[in-house]
Formats: C-alpha cells, sequence, structure tokens
C-alpha cells in the first residue's frame, strides 16, 4: 500500500503571481494499491462532488505519468482523505497533481527523484507556485520556461502564524483566470516587482515589518476582487486587527492574514465575519516545512 500525504498551499502572497507560494499544514491523505483491473475511487473523507472516474485529478496525474515513462497504467483501488477545501485558492489541484505523481512514481519503481517531479509538477500545473512548495514545503520562489523551472526554497519563521479566512463560496482557477487583463501598466509591474523582491528577502531575513508593504499587489488582486463580496473589507479589517500582512490565496477566494497575535485576532475576525452575509471560516495555521511525505507499505520513504 502506498500513502501520501500532501500539504495545501498558497499561491502569490500578494506580489507573486505565479512565482511565489507556501506550504501550510493542512493536508490531503491518499492511499493507493494495485488491483487486477479497472479503477476504484473511494472518498473517504472530504467533498461528495469529487469524481470517482477516469475524471479525477489524481487519477489523471497518474496517467500523465504513466505516459511518460512509456508504460500502461495498472488497475488501481485509491482512497482519498481530503482535508484541502477545493477551489478555495489553497491548491487543491495542485496536491492533487503531487499526489498523482508520487503513488505513479512508488508504483511504477520508477525511482524518479523529488527534484525530477518538482519539474514535472510544475510543468503539468503550467506554473509553479503551488507544486513546488507541495513537494518540497516552506516557501518558493520560481521561475520557468517550457524546459526547466528554477526555484529557491525559503524555511518560514516558526513565529509566524496565517490566519486563513475560508469563505462558503467556491472559485474556480479558471475563471479567476480569466479575470485578469492581457497587458499591465509599466508602473504596476514596477509596483509588484518591488514587492515581489521585498517579500522574498524580508521572509528570508524575517523583516516582519516589511510584509505589509511587501505583501501589495496590482497584477491579480484588483482584477479578482470583484468576484469576491466584501474582500477589500475584510482585508482592510484584517490590518486593523494587528495583521502585519494581507492577500489574497492563490486565485481565491480564500483570504489570508499574516498574524503574531493569534487569540484576539481570530476572535476580532470572527465577529465581524458574524455581520457578513456569506459564511467565513477562520483558521489559524503554520507553514509546513517539509512538504509531501510517502509511505509504501507502512515504512517512510521521504
Ligand atoms: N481532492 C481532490 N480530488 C480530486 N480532484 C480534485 C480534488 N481537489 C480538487 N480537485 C479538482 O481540482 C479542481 C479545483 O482546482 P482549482 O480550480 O485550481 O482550485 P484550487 O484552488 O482548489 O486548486 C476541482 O474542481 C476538482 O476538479
Ligand atoms: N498563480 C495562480 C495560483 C492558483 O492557485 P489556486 O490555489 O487558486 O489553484 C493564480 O493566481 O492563478
Amino acid at each position: 500500500m502506498i500513502k501520501v500525504k500532501v500539504p495545501a498551499t498558497t499561491a502569490n502572497m500578494g506580489p507573486g503571481f505565479d512565482s511565489i507560494g507556501m506550504a501550510l499544514q493542512m493536508y490531503n491523505i491518499a492511499y493507493a494499491e494495485e488491483i487486477e483491473e479497472g479503477l476504484e475511487i473511494i472518498i473517504q473523507e472530504g467533498s461528495p462532488d469529487i469524481p470517482t472516474d477516469e475524471t479525477n485529478l489524481i487519477y489523471r496525474s497518474i496517467c500523465h505519468f504513466y505516459k511518460e515513462i512509456g508504460k500502461p497504467v495498472p488497475g488501481m483501488r485509491i482512497i482519498q482523505q481530503d482535508h484541502i477545501p477545493h477551489t478555495r485558492g489553497l491548491g487543491s489541484s495542485a496536491a492533487c497533481i503531487v499526489a498523482g505523481l508520487h503513488i505513479a512514481n512508488a508504483m511504477s519503481h520508477s525511482f524518479f527523484s523529488k527534484e525530477e517531479l518538482v519539474q514535472m509538477a510544475a510543468q503539468l500545473e503550467g506554473h509553479p507556485d503551488n507544486t513546488t512548495p507541495a513537494l518540497l514545503g516552506g516557501m518558493t520562489i520560481g521561475a520557468m520556461n517550457e524546459e526547466d523551472m528554477k526555484y529557491v526554497k525559503v524555511k518560514v519563521a516558526e513565529n509566524l502564524h496565517f490566519a486563513v479566512m475560508i469563505p462558503d463560496f467556491t472559485l474556480s482557477t479558471e475563471k479567476a483566470r480569466a479575470a485578469l487583463p492581457t497587458h499591465i501598466p509599466l508602473k504596476d509591474g514596477v509596483f509588484n516587482a518591488s514587492r515581489a523582491a521585498l517579500l522574498a528577502a524580508s521572509m528570508i531575513t524575517g523583516d516582519v515589518e516589511n510584509l505589509s508593504m511587501a505583501m501589495e499587489d496590482r497584477f491579480h488582486e484588483p482584477y479578482r476582487e470583484s468576484l469576491i463580496p466584501n474582500m477589500r473589507e475584510i482585508l482592510e479589517h484584517a490590518k486593523t486587527c494587528g495583521a502585519k500582512g494581507t492577500f489574497l490565496s492563490g486565485a481565491g477566494p480564500t483570504l489570508i492574514a499574516v498574524v503574531r497575535n493569534v487569540v484576539s485576532f481570530r476572535k476580532e475576525m470572527v465577529e465581524f465575519f458574524g455581520g457578513l452575509e456569506q459564511d467565513w471560516q477562520v483558521q489559524m495555521l503554520q507553514a509546513d516545512q517539509g512538504g509531501a511525505k510517502v509511505w509504501i507499505d507502512e515504512e517512510l520513504k521521504y
């Protein structure tokens, strides 16, 4: 039996559109084993609307891997225990890709290195900001072309807490990407480049006081705001409650605030959400530093 545990990820973190992402301590677990023929998918925990046929994203990622190595896909049973809410901007699709590639790697005895899987996963998702931290943990800064992806992994300071504010409605990445413009004014390019560099450097040095400015964005948040009721008010309120920095998680609709005052922040935000039409859950999480883990027959492999 193969077991894979993959963390949720938050991409962009403000200005790092399609480049910067971070793993969070929230996980999907998948078990897989070969069976004589066919495909059996059991969703033990998680959303009932996840497909259990060949369109399932874990299975599609497994098929992609087998195609790459030129071998037929064996019959298999997959059991999912999902804790990452899907279509909320917390990298559930990246978690499926990472789980699928790890399962296929183990099942086919291919022994691809983690580094090879990092490259394959980034090409499969098309942007490296979810799959790279999902595989490696921490915060990653990546840049890619058709052949290659270069990245740096940064360990996230242990004293940083992330208030992950998840609404009861979904927003697909596809829809949120369709809202983006094809051109960005030069002044916005300068705005984002300076903040993305400041964000990366500040996370390395631990200069938390920079985060308020370093997490500002003009590439995607202003264009996605209309898809997320009360987004601006929520982020502004989070700042008045002491957030060091705030951003839209991935393509949204989840919002994240970096906080130090965990208990009081949560209490104040829960009160604030009580006055809004939509239901918002607040989870206080820390960064996952190690990324996806794989067990074969209960032995931890990596
Ligand atoms: N646990 C899962 N198992 C199978 N497919 C999943 C799972 N989670 C997400 N997906 C697929 O990924 C889609 C969501 O991807 P996306 O819009 O990129 O949102 P997210 O921000 O959650 O990654 C879902 O509609 C579903 O097709
Ligand atoms: N850079 C992407 C990130 C999408 O992340 P997800 O968690 O919403 O899938 C984007 O902003 O479109």
